[in-house]
């Protein structure tokens, strides 16, 4: 099997079909028997050629007379995934990263072009210690360059944050996210799940800011892990499980979760309720939903109910019976490009307008679903405030039967009472969390 060669398929599907990071992965190497190590490979290469796609052109770029974007696409692909190596993985001899990319263009029949692609690499390795990079004058370009955003993004971030912040995003948003658990409480208790774990030699420790959450190795195929096909726990980030960190109350018995596919934020839910009570997870499609079956189905949790449902759209049938309503919305995603980096080249300043519009469709009819005294979690995986301080003043001049209730956790802001949260470094992702109240004299739990 030549593992570069399944590289180079898979970014095409990337590049012509649409298809997300992850889906293009599973796709060519579910059913190979490629070993450990060659997954860890495929992805690594897979991953760092998208993520930094922007440095890797602007660096081809300079040594060949023909631009990237006017490159046949097997070759600009080719070369893109050569130069991720030849930057980024020191442990490959040059040579071995040339003498492959020209057996690729071989095999993708394209021969008068093999002295071409040699030709480049070749210049970038005798080169590649004096290229010339952006000037810091230019900070736009320095940061587009250095750390592969789109410029307009980084325009937009800078417009919401000072310089240090932006670059430390721009920076921790390229490093790998750790990869964090939470303890399925009706399933096990923490002790338990840690000890069912280091038996099965996956290393674990302590997560940073919730009491069930655990760090865990990076690990290769999660579901032969018999620890996780008995339910003891859920795949989560730590941001994530802040929403019913922070929505849930003792005494509530109905949830409403409005945009709940794969159900990560369902799940904690309806851990929290110890399988009594019910979760209403909605989504826009059936297929969505399905994930939210399997994860129910391997936790054994039955206090949750799935439901077609489009979250713009008022549904009388719940009206005012929630006690709890998570509007975890669908938005730019900024939060969480560690984990799909396509994200980078996905989203633009008009997308993250109309995203804007839609969320608050979404919380227009969200707000007509909690109880008098209940509460509506307002939350996204990301950190435009176009996206989220800006929704949460909307929200709050137009309802006045509404009041922010500040959100006081160690990770929470004291000054405005909500998250807001960078990705950090080996720690949580990007996150926003707004916690709103329906005023009422008698009720609160
Ligand atoms: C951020 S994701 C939700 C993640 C989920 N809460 C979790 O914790 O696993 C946003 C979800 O909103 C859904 N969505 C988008 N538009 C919607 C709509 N109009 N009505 C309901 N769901 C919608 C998407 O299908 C997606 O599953």
């Amino acid at each position: 099997m030549n593992l570069r060669w399944l590289v180079l398929k898979i970014l095409d599907a990337i590049e012509f079909e649409g298809i997300f990071v992850h889906e293009a992965i599973e796709r060519f190497t579910a059913e190979s028997d490629l070993s450990k190590q060659d997954r860890a490979f495929i992805k690594k290469v897979v991953f760092g050629t998208i993520e930094q796609q922007i440095r890797i052109d602007y660096v081809i770029n300079q040594f060949s007379k023909i631009k990237v974007n006017q490159m046949k696409p097997a070759v600009r692909l080719t070369l893109r995934l050569s130069v991720y190596q030849l930057l980024y993985m020191e442990n490959i001899p040059d040579s071995a990263v040339c003498n492959e990319a020209v057996k690729l263009i071989k095999k993708r029949k394209m021969l008068r072009l093999t002295g071409f692609v040699n030709g480049v690499l070749r210049a970038i390795i005798r080169q590649k210690d004096s290229i010339q990079w952006p000037s810091k004058d230019d900070i736009l370009t320095f940061f587009s360059v250095k750390y592969s955003f789109e410029p307009d993004i980084i325009q937009l971030l800078l417009e919401d944050y000072d310089k240090d912040v932006v670059e430390n995003f721009l920076s921790v948003s390229n490093e790998q996210a750790p990869l964090t658990i939470r303890v399925q409480k009706t399933n096990i208790t923490k002790q338990g799940l840690i000890d069912a774990l280091e038996k099965e030699g996956v290393d674990v420790s302590e997560g940073r800011y919730i009491d069930d959450a655990l760090h865990i190795g990076q690990i290769d195929k999660i579901n032969l892990l018999d620890s996780f096909n008995q339910g003891y726990f859920q795949v989560q980030d730590e941001s994530s499980m802040m929403v019913a960190d922070v929505g849930f109350e003792d005494g509530m018995t109905t949830i409403i979760d409005l945009c709940a596919a794969p159900g990560g934020k369902t799940m904690h839910l309806a851990d929290k309720l110890e399988g009594k009570g019910q979760v209403f997870a909605f989504d826009i499609s059936d297929k969505k939903l399905d994930r939210v079956r399997e994860n129910y189905t391997r936790l054994g949790l039955t206090n949750i109910s799935e439901k077609i449902n489009d979250a713009t759209v008022l549904n009388q049938a719940y009206i005012g019976i929630a006690d709890l309503i998570v509007a975890d919305l669908p938005c730019s995603g900024l939060g969480i490009i560690r984990k799909k980096p396509d994200i980078k080249w996905h989203i633009t300043v008009d997308r993250i307008k109309s995203l804007k519009k839609l969320q608050q469709d979404i919380l227009e009819v969200a707000k007509n679903y909690v109880k008098p005294g209940g509460v509506l979690v307002f939350s996204t995986c990301t950190v435009t405030k176009t996206e989220n301080q800006d929704n949460v003043d909307w929200f709050l001049d137009r309802n006045k039967d509404f009041e922010l209730e500040p959100i006081q956790k160690n990770y929470s802001d004291p000054k405005t009472g909500m998250v807001s949260m960078m990705p950090i470094s080996n720690g949580p992702d990007g996150f926003f969390i707004a916690k709103f109240r329906k005023k009422c004299e008698n009720v609160k739990y």
